[in-house]
C-alpha cells in the first residue's frame, strides 16, 4: 500500500490506517469484493442537493486529534438516531481507529438512523474503496492532501463502477484544481489544515465560489456555532459538515434545529 508521506502531523494517521487496512485484508484472505449499487450514491447526493437550503452532515466522532476525547459512547446509534431528530441530512462517520476511536462497525449501528452515510477515513487505496461497500456507507471520502493524481483517477473510478459517491476533499487551489479533474460528486473544503491541523473559515469562503455549478459543494470543519453554519451558506455551500460542536453539544437534536432554523431566517 503506497503512502503520499507529507512529512507532518498528518502521516502517522496515514501509517495507522494503512496497518489496519493491511490487518483487514489478511483477514479477509484478500481482496475485497462487492456489488455495483447505483442508488447509494445518488441517495446521498439526493440528500445534500436541496435546493435553496443548506443541507446538513452530522458527523459522529469520538475523538479528534486537534481536541482530544469527544465522547464515552460506545454506541452510536442512539446518537445517529438524535441527529435524524434534528433534521440532518447525512450522517459523517469517522471509522479511523487509533486517533479518532472510530471503527467501521460505526458505520453498521448508524444504520438504524436511515439516513445517508459517509465513510469518513483516510483512505489510500481502491481496496479500501470496496471494501467501505460491505461496511454500508453510501459514499466515500477521497482526501486531496494524502493521494496523488492516479489514486485519485483510480479510487475515483472504483467507487464509480460500486455506485459510491465521492465527496472530494480540499484545502487549497491546487488541491481544488487536482480534484476537479476526477469529477466528484462534491466537493469539500475543509478549513482545517490536515497537515498543521489549523482552522480558517476564510480558505472555504475563497474557494468555495471556485466549484463548478452541478457539483455539491460541502463546508467541512470549524462550524462550531449557528453563525458559521450561515457565512458558510452566504459563501455558497450547499451542506456544511459539523462535528466536535454537535458531539460535544448535551441536545445535538435541539442544537441541529437551532441551527437550521437560524440559518433558514438569516438566508437571503
Ligand atoms: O478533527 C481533527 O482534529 C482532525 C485532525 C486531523 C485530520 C482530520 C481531522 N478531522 C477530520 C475532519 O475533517 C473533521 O472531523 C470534520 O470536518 C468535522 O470538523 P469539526 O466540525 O471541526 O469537528
Amino acid at each position: 500500500m503506497k503512502i503520499q508521506k507529507t512529512g507532518t502531523r498528518l502521516d502517522p494517521i496515514l501509517e495507522s490506517v494503512a496497518a489496519h487496512a493491511i490487518e483487514r485484508r489478511r483477514a479477509r484472505g484478500g481482496a475485497p469484493v462487492a456489488d455495483p449499487d447505483p442508488v447509494r450514491g445518488t441517495r446521498f447526493v439526493r440528500a445534500l442537493g436541496t435546493p435553496g437550503e443548506l443541507s446538513f452532515i452530522a458527523e459522529c466522532k469520538r475523538r479528534s486529534p486537534s481536541v482530544g476525547e469527544l465522547t464515552s459512547e460506545v454506541d452510536l446509534g442512539a446518537r445517529a438516531e438524535a441527529y435524524a431528530r434534528g433534521g440532518a441530512a447525512a450522517l459523517s462517520i469517522l471509522t479511523e481507529q487509533d486517533h479518532f476511536r472510530g471503527h467501521p462497525d460505526d458505520l453498521i449501528a448508524a444504520a438504524k438512523a436511515g439516513l445517508p452515510r459517509l465513510r469518513k477515513d483516510f483512505l489510500l487505496d481502491v481496496d479500501m474503496v470496496v471494501e467501505t461497500v460491505a461496511m454500508g456507507a453510501d459514499a466515500v471520502l477521497l482526501l486531496a492532501v494524502c493521494l496523488d493524481d492516479a489514486q485519485l483517477r483510480d479510487m475515483r473510478a472504483a467507487a464509480r463502477e460500486l455506485g459510491l459517491a465521492v465527496l472530494l476533499e480540499v484545502h487549497d487551489e491546487e488541491e481544488l484544481e487536482r480534484g476537479l479533474r476526477v469529477d466528484p460528486d462534491c466537493l469539500g473544503v475543509n478549513a482545517r489544515d490536515l497537515r498543521t491541523f489549523e482552522v480558517d473559515l476564510g480558505v472555504t469562503e475563497r474557494l468555495l465560489p471556485l466549484v463548478p455549478p452541478g457539483i455539491v459543494r460541502v463546508a467541512e470543519s470549524g462550524i462550531h456555532a449557528a453563525e458559521s453554519a450561515l457565512r458558510m451558506r452566504r459563501a455558497g455551500a450547499d451542506a456544511v459538515l459539523v462535528g466536535e460542536a454537535l458531539m460535544k453539544s448535551g441536545d445535538p437534536a435541539a442544537t441541529l434545529r437551532q441551527w437550521r432554523a437560524f440559518v433558514g431566517e438569516g438566508q437571503p
